[in-house]
């Protein structure tokens, strides 16, 4: 039986913010070892801000990203390797290094208003004969008419697959299912979603994604995640075998990689604490949490509040500098 749509995994890209950018080959290869086992057709390695990512401003990789692109896709006999690219951040010649280590697919990652800047590196992308994708991030901050004049852009530019992204783990189901239909009737891409678990939605938000019309999702195993993490991807294999997809992923063997390799890596639970709900609530880039609890902790203030008044500004992805403006301005009472 064919797929009903395909799981994609981010334990190890979007896991990497939660992890401080500290994974190994060995971590690298036993989970890439173990999805390619359960049947996942691809899955993500990069820094948690993609290719190019590790830096001052978004955290230093422990090990140099494309050594875990080469560690991972040499473990696998199907699944493929995809790496995130968020343009000015992640260069060409980032993207030609990364399928030299072979990476098989890019998502291009914009703000969900700035599509227009990924044109080259979408290109590029189809000229090397990688699956590619337009990947638009903080999805709740644009209009349902936005989005689909962004997904446009994506779509004339050569992307076969057009993402939703709750970076802020904000949205809920009804707001998905609006987004992927009006997608669905407006291009000729096919869909995906990607979600955060900060106000606890991503697996209904999920499940009215696929319901709409998307046919790639993102998880990650054990929710590994930036805030309080992805849909959980050994969760909405049971829950899509219970609705009725075919899933093409073996239980069990997700089961195994998601309890017996990455369990014990993490370095905290993944829960909904009271920032990373807030996270949520405030519609804040949820991979914002663990420097603001770094900010909080340096200038003695309340996380919660850093985060309300980032959400007030509308901070987005690639502003983490703002953060410790504020826990400072907070301090200062100023
Ligand atoms: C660079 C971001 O972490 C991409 C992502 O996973 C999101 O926006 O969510
Ligand atoms: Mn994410």
């Amino acid at each position: 039986m064919n797929r009903s749509f395909e799981i994609l995994d981010v334990t190890l890209r979007d896991g990497s913010h939660a992890m401080r950018h500290s994974f190994t080959e060995k971590q690298v290869e036993e989970t890439a070892r173990g999805l390619d086992k359960a049947g996942v057709s691809y899955f993500e390695v990069s820094h948690g801000d993609g290719l190019g990512g590790s830096s001052l401003q978004y955290g230093f990789s422990k090990v140099n990203e494309l050594k875990l692109i080469e560690a991972a896709s040499s473990v696998c006999s199907r699944a493929k390797v995809s790496v995130l690219l968020i343009p000015g951040i992640g260069i060409k010649d980032d993207l030609q290094d990364a399928v030299k280590a072979g990476a098989k697919m890019v998502r291009v990652a914009t703000h969900v208003t700035e599509a227009d800047v990924a044109a080259q590196h979408i290109n590029l992308g189809r000229e090397l004969g990688l699956k590619t994708v337009g990947f638009l991030m903080m999805a709740h901050m644009a209009s349902t008419a936005k989005i689909v004049e962004q997904a446009k852009l994506f779509e004339s530019y050569g992307a076969e697959i057009i993402y939703v992204t709750d970076s802020a783990g904000y949205m809920l189901p009804n707001e998905v299912t609006e987004r992927i239909k009006a997608l669905k009737e407006n291009v000729s891409c096919e869909i995906g979603f990607h979600g955060h678990n900060n106000l606890s939605m991503a697996m209904a938000n999920t499940i009215a994604a696929v319901e709409a019309g998307a046919s790639y999702i993102d998880g990650s195993l054990r929710a590994l995640g930036a805030g309080s993490g992805n849909t959980q991807t050994e969760v909405m294999v049971g829950v899509f075998e219970r609705l009725g997809y075919n899933t093409g992923i073996n239980l069990y063997d997700i089961l195994d990689v998601a309890n017996d390799v990455v369990a014990p890596f993490m370095q905290r639970p993944q829960e909904i604490t009271g920032s990373s709900l807030i996270l949520g609530y405030s519609g804040v880039y949820s991979s914002f949490l663990l420097h603001t609890q770094s900010a909080a902790q340096k200038f003695n203030v309340d996380e919660r509040d850093i985060l309300v008044e980032l959400g007030k500004m509308k901070a987005i992805g690639g502003q983490e500098d703002l953060i410790f403006d504020v826990a400072q301005r907070l301090a200062l009472n100023v």
